[in-house]
């Protein structure tokens, strides 16, 4: 097995006096595509906020690399540059255009001239299909479009590991495909993800693993076809069923 990139460890994390994720445990592997699936509520965004250190936690730990993950850390923005988060609603900087919301954190943060992150926005940017739009503000641009850029401006920070939070969820069907192929080419690349989404087709395509998470807890894991054929357990059974439609006692004259 190939290096583990993320390590998690007893994970505990309460909201109040509500447990949300119940002493969970996780590695994703070096190029491993994990993708988390499971009823609205069962805390997949929250864990995702989690290991991008958003989160205070109650219990546990996250390593990545071996590096400790917390919000207390000292080394905070050196953790959160290794880990790329893309959230449902692109938080693109309205004022800045396309090009300059992708070049502020590798030149700001990291310190990159902004010759050569110029240079690299640029190709990620046609390689995405937006080659046109570097110069236009985010109000300018499609839902699916933005959604693209706030992927490359992850991309340009170099991240050891890519988060995607329902990155589809607020999209037209029409543009869910065009976000959907950039992160299967990403899958291609060797790139190591974990994916949060409620498009189960695509959960099946571009997954290695899927865990099924409920209650707080991995309740399943396997393989995408062991999972969707055979699920184990009735809670993914029926949590399944959800994405299923039957037209019961269809009219008929
Ligand atoms: N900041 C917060 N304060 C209090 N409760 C919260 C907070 N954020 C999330 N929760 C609660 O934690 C639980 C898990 O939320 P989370 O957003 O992680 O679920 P999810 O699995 O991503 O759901 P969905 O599929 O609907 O997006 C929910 O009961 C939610 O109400």
């Amino acid at each position: 097995m190939s290096e583990s990139v993320l390590t998690i460890d007893h994970l505990t994390k309460q909201f109040d006096n509500s447990t949300v994720l119940n002493d969970l445990s996780l590695q994703i592997h070096e190029g491993e595509v994990v993708v988390i699936v499971g009823p609205s509520g069962c805390g997949k965004s929250t864990l995702l906020r989690c290991i991008n250190a958003l989160e205070n936690i109650q219990s546990g730990e996250i390593r990545l690399h071996g590096e400790l993950v917390t919000k207390r850390s000292r080394n905070l923005t050196g953790i959160r540059q290794k880990i790329g988060m893309v959230f449902q609603s692109y938080e693109l900087f309205p004022h800045l255009n396309v090009l300059d919301n992708i070049l502020l954190a590798p030149t700001k943060v990291q310190k990159r001239t902004k010759d050569e992150v110029k240079k690299e926005a640029l190709a990620l940017l046609s390689r995405v299909g937006l080659a046109e739009k570097a110069k236009s503000f985010p109000r300018q641009l499609s839902g699916g479009q933005k959604q693209r850029v706030a992927i490359v401006r992850a991309l340009c920070m170099h991240p050891e590991i890519l988060l995607f939070d329902e990155v589809t969820a607020a999209l037209d069907p029409e543009m869910v495909r065009e976000v959907l192929e950039v992160i299967l080419n990403l899958a291609d690349q060797g790139r190591t993800m974990i994916i949060v989404t409620h498009e189960m087709q695509f959960a099946r395509a571009v997954a290695d693993r899927i865990i099924f998470l409920d209650d707080g807890d991995i309740k399943e894991e396997g393989t995408p076809d062991q999972f969707f054929d055979a699920p184990k357990t009735d809670r993914a059974k029926k949590f399944l069923q959800t994405f299923t439609f039957e037209r019961k006692g269809s009219k008929q004259n």
